[in-house]
C-alpha cells in the first residue's frame, strides 16, 4: 500500500537540522506533504537560497522519500512572504557593520556580494555609508540609477549585483556627509523603499561605521535577517565591535557572526601568513557573545589591488583571497538559513545555537501559508535563478 502523508511526515523525522540539533518535522519546517500518483511533494520552510545546509537537508528529504518507494518533489513554500514588509520581494536583508571606520567593512560587503552573485543568487547591495559611500568605486559600477515608469529608482547593475549608493545623491548638490539626523533617516528610508530592487535573495547593506542613529534607522525601517560584524584584531577595534554587537542584540536583531579582517599579513611571494596585530581577537569576541566567527581574512595585497582596480577579488576565481570570501559566503548563507529556521521554529533567532523545545506543532501544521509554491530550484518566488534545495 502507498504510504500516506502521515507516514511520510513520520519518515522525515530522520532528517536532522545541522544547526538546530532537531529534526525538520519536529521543528515545524515541513509546511505541506502531498502524495499523488507515486509522487510526494514536500514543501519546506527554507529561506536561505544557496545555503549548503539547506541543500543537504533537501537531499536528505529526497532520500527518505525514495526509501519509501516514492518519487520526491521538494519545493520551497511561500509561507515566508510578508506582504506587510516594505520590501516584500526581498528575502533576506543582511547589514554589514563595524564598530569603527577603516576595518574593511566595505571590502567585506562588496566581496560577499560578488561571491553570492557568483552562485547565481539574486543580490542587491545598498551603500548606506553616509560618511564615505565608496562602494560604486570598489565594485566598478559607473552607470547611474534610472527611473521606472511608476517613478521608482532603478538601480544600476554589474556582475549580477544591483547597487544603490548614497554616492549617487551627491550629484544633486547634496553632500551626504553634511546631512544630519532626520534627513539621513529620510534619505535612507527612501533609498531602501523607493528603489525597485525586484526579487532579491539577499540585500546586503554597507552600514556607516559606528553604533549611532543611522544604523538604528535601518534596523527600524526594514525586517533585518541578521548582521555581519567586521573587526580587525587589535584591542581598540574589538572594544568597538562589542558595542556594535550589543546594539544589534538590544534591538532583537540576530548577529550572523564576526569577520576578523586583516587578521594577518599574507606574503604574496611566499604565501605565508604573519600576524601583525596579534590574533584571535575576533574569535574571542565571537565566543564572548556566543556568535560564530565567520572568517579570518588576512591583509592581502590582492584584496587591496582588487578594490583599487574596481574589481572585488572574488570576481577572480582561484586566488587564496577569493577563496576566503567564498568560504565566508557559505558560512553566511548557512547562518541566514539557521536564523530564519530558528525563528520559524519558535526558537530565539538571536541564539539559534541554543535550541529549546520548539513551539511549532510537530505534525508540521504551522498554520502559516500553504505549500506548493515555487520549487526548490526557483527560490519560491516563481522566477528563475533563486534558491537551491539540492536539485
Ligand atoms: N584584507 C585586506 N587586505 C588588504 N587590504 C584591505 C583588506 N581589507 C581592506 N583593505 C583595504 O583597506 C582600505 C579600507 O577598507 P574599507 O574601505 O573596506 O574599510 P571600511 O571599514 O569600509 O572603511 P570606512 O569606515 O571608511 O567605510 C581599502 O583601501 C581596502 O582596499
Amino acid at each position: 500500500m502507498t504510504p500516506d502523508e502521515a507516514q511520510v511526515r513520520e519518515r522525515l523525522r530522520a532528517v536532522e537540522d545541522p544547526e538546530l540539533d532537531e529534526d525538520v518535522a519536529t521543528l515545524g519546517l515541513i509546511d505541506d506533504v502531498r502524495v499523488e500518483d507515486g509522487v510526494v511533494t514536500v514543501a519546506v520552510a527554507f529561506n536561505a537560497p544557496y545555503s549548503g545546509d539547506e541543500k543537504a537537508m533537501g537531499d536528505r528529504i529526497r532520500e527518505e522519500v525514495e526509501a519509501l518507494g516514492l518519487e520526491p518533489d521538494v519545493t520551497v513554500s511561500l509561507s515566508w512572504e510578508d506582504s506587510d514588509s516594505p520590501l516584500p520581494d526581498v528575502r533576506n536583508v543582511v547589514p554589514v557593520a563595524s564598530g569603527k571606520g577603516g576595518v574593511g567593512k566595505t571590502t567585506v560587503a562588496t566581496n560577499l556580494a560578488t561571491a553570492l552573485a557568483e552562485t547565481g543568487a539574486r543580490v542587491g547591495l545598498l551603500d548606506a555609508d553616509i560618511y564615505g559611500p565608496n562602494v560604486p568605486g570598489m565594485i566598478g559600477i559607473e552607470a547611474k540609477p534610472g527611473l521606472s515608469e511608476d517613478g521608482k529608482i532603478v538601480p544600476p547593475e554589474a556582475d549580477g549585483i544591483k547597487l544603490m549608493s548614497m554616492a549617487f545623491l551627491s550629484e544633486d548638490d547634496t553632500d551626504p556627509a553634511m546631512l544630519r539626523g532626520p534627513m539621513i533617516d529620510k534619505l535612507l528610508s527612501e533609498l531602501i523603499e523607493e528603489t525597485d530592487w525586484g526579487h532579491l535573495d539577499y540585500l546586503l547593506v554597507d552600514l556607516p561605521p559606528g553604533t549611532g542613529d543611522e544604523q538604528l534607522t535601518l534596523l527600524q525601517s526594514v525586517p533585518v535577517t541578521g548582521a555581519v560584524v567586521v573587526t580587525t584584531p587589535e584591542d581598540i577595534a574589538l572594544e568597538d565591535v562589542r558595542k556594535g554587537i550589543r546594539m544589534f542584540h538590544d534591538r532583537g536583531t540576530p548577529v550572523l557572526g564576526v569577520v576578523e579582517n586583516m587578521s594577518a599579513f599574507r606574503c604574496p611571494s611566499c604565501g605565508d601568513e604573519h600576524e601583525l596585530y596579534g590574533s584571535g581577537g575576533g574569535a574571542d569576541v565571537a565566543a564572548e557573545f556566543d556568535v560564530p566567527l565567520l572568517a579570518e581574512i588576512p591583509m592581502d595585497p590582492e584584496i587591496r589591488s582588487g578594490s583599487d582596480a574596481d574589481k572585488p577579488v572574488t570576481v577572480l576565481q582561484g586566488t587564496p583571497a577569493a577563496d576566503r570570501f567564498f568560504d565566508l559566503r557559505d558560512r553566511v548563507t548557512d547562518r541566514v538559513g539557521a536564523v530564519n529556521r530558528a525563528e520559524r521554529a519558535g526558537l530565539d533567532p538571536t541564539d539559534p545555537n541554543t535550541p529549546t523545545v520548539p513551539s511549532a506543532d510537530p505534525d508540521g501544521n504551522s498554520g502559516k501559508g500553504d505549500a506548493g509554491g515555487g520549487g526548490c530550484g526557483d527560490g519560491g518566488t516563481g522566477s528563475a535563478g533563486g534558491g537551491d534545495c539540492g536539485d
